[in-house]
């Protein structure tokens, strides 16, 4: 692969849900940062015409508050032209490639059911539209570890790995950049991130709305394999990871590192949910054990984290929308200040979602003539709506060839590794009742003394 822009893009699913929620507005950013003005062929499966696919973008874009009258939008929507046909069939992919005529170095992006991926893959082979091009790839990554093996086997046949982008969209999140900076644009946070003056970390991830319309996709899916073997698990690594030595294009590998140094998850170290109220959603079954809430305990190999207890959690119907990673430290070795009394102290804490923010806990003396300790909070915390888009930075990179928000091929095997062996009904399922923090079992994984974070607080 080349490291040249692209002249070209060619979207797959262009009339399907993402593409209405994510896509045509981060297009209308790149046109507007200048850097996009080239056709962009959109491909669904029904007849449909040009017209109908450039009214499908304008509405995203009013769904998303873009005027489209605006130059941009409007510059946007005429780079647009709409291509049918099945993606089973060679004759959509010469289509494609009639349309694309002489141009060479095309972006194609892959938002369609992912049964599908590898097929699109020998179908761009088979018009030897394939040199000098890029994939980038929706989520989910195969439904287990062997599936993902096998479709990285395919895709390999057609593209170089570094012609392959895989998308998780958390990985353009401003707030796992933040935490690359936070650990190292500082000297005094890193050298601490260790067994020796870790106590516990934690991930909490509340979603306080259901499966809403996507039981179908849910039903095949679940908690583990939707938001646990993607985001939170390359969240986690974030913050487990060693120093890119070598400089920041290396923060992946050392991710990689870290999360190939995670041990395999096993059936008494998970907790699963399921809300009261999930079967009678469309497309689910009426006795489904799929999870929608789902808690774990992990560990790391790492020398580094040796002995650190990890856990996580992640549920759909919880009473607030929200993210946090929470770093617990030791207590001083020494209680000079008879803080013993205060529990645990000094926290690391990123926000993830729904805004980006960073808080340490210290303790300090609490003002007056008796000796006792207070903990005072330092927050950094971004203004909410100044976070980029992450399909504003991931397709804008990947039109560049730049692969530093993708995941790569060894750290998706890596948390298919993790957690390959809990997936299915390896744990029973527990139902919990809507707007509550999960079934109590998800409690016992956590270390003696210790309560799971609640982000609202
Ligand atoms: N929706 C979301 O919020 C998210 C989705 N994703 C991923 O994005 C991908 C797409 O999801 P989503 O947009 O929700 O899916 P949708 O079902 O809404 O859209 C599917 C798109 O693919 C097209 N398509 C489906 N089958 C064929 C076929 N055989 N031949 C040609 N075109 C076909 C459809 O065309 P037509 O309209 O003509 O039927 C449509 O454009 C999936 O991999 C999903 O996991 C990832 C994160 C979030
Ligand atoms: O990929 C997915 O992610 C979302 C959470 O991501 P966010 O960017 O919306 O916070 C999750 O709700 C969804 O179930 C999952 O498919």
């Amino acid at each position: 692969m080349n490291d040249q822009r692209a002249d070209s893009m060619v979207i797959f699913g262009a009339t399907g849900d993402l593409a209405m929620l994510q896509t045509y507005p981060a297009l209308v950013s790149l046109v507007e940062r200048g850097v996009l003005d080239f056709p962009i062929i959109g491909v669904g499966h029904h007849e449909r015409s040009r017209e109908y696919l450039r009214d499908y973008a304008r509405k995203s874009l009013q769904r998303a508050g873009i005027d489209t009258r605006g130059q941009s939008a409007a510059r946007l929507v005429s780079l647009l032209d709409y291509v049918a046909g099945d993606l089973d069939d060679d004759t959509t992919y010469q289509a494609i490639s009639d349309r694309l005529g002489e141009r060479r170095g095309t972006l194609f992006y892959l938002e369609v059911p992912p049964s599908l991926f590898g097929r699109i893959a020998e179908g761009i082979a088979s018009v030897g539209r394939q040199r000098d091009s890029r994939v980038m790839v929706e989520k989910p990554f195969g439904t287990d570890l062997a599936s993902a093996r096998e479709l990285s086997a395919t895709m390999h046949k057609v593209f170089p790995e570094d012609a392959i982008f895989r998308v998780d969209h958390w990985l353009a999140l401003e707030s796992l950049e933040n935490i690359l900076y936070t650990r190292f644009a500082n000297s005094i946070l890193d050298p601490l991130l260790n067994e020796r003056y870790v106590e516990h970390i934690e991930i909490t991830m509340a979603e306080d709305f259901g499966v809403a319309d996507r039981g179908a996709f849910y039903e095949q899916t679940g908690a583990i394999r939707d938001v646990l073997q993607n985001h939170l698990l390359q969240l986690l690594v974030s913050v487990l990871a060693d120093e890119p030595r070598l400089g920041v294009r290396t923060w992946r590998s050392e991710r990689t590192r870290a999360m190939q140094e995670l041990r395999p998850l096993r059936a008494h170290e998970v907790v699963r949910g399921q809300y009261v109220g999930y079967r009678d959603v469309d497309g689910t079954a009426p006795d489904s054990t799929v999870e929608t809430f789902v808690a774990v305990r992990l560990t790391s190999d790492s020398p580094r984290w040796s002995g650190v207890p990890i856990d996580i959690r992640a549920g759909k119907c919880m009473p607030v929308t929200a993210t946090e990673l929470t770093i617990r430290f030791r207590p001083p070795a020494r209680d000079v200040c008879g803080i013993e009394n205060f529990g645990q102290m000094n926290e690391l804490r990123f926000r993830v979602r729904p805004e980006t923010a960073m808080t340490l806990t210290l303790a300090g003396k609490r003002p007056g003539i008796a000796a006792r300790a207070q903990t005072e909070e330092l927050t950094f915390a971004q203004q909410p709506g100044l976070d980029p888009r992450p399909y504003d930075r991931l397709i804008g990179a990947a039109l560049d060839g730049d692969d530093f928000y993708f995941a790569r091929e060894d750290s998706v095997d890596a948390a298919w590794k993790v957690v390959d062996p809990v997936l299915g009904d390896a744990a029973p399922v527990h139902s919990y009742q809507p707007g509550t923090w999960g079934p109590g079992e998800a409690d016992s994984l956590l270390p003696d003394g210790v309560t799971w974070h609640d982000p609202t607080a």
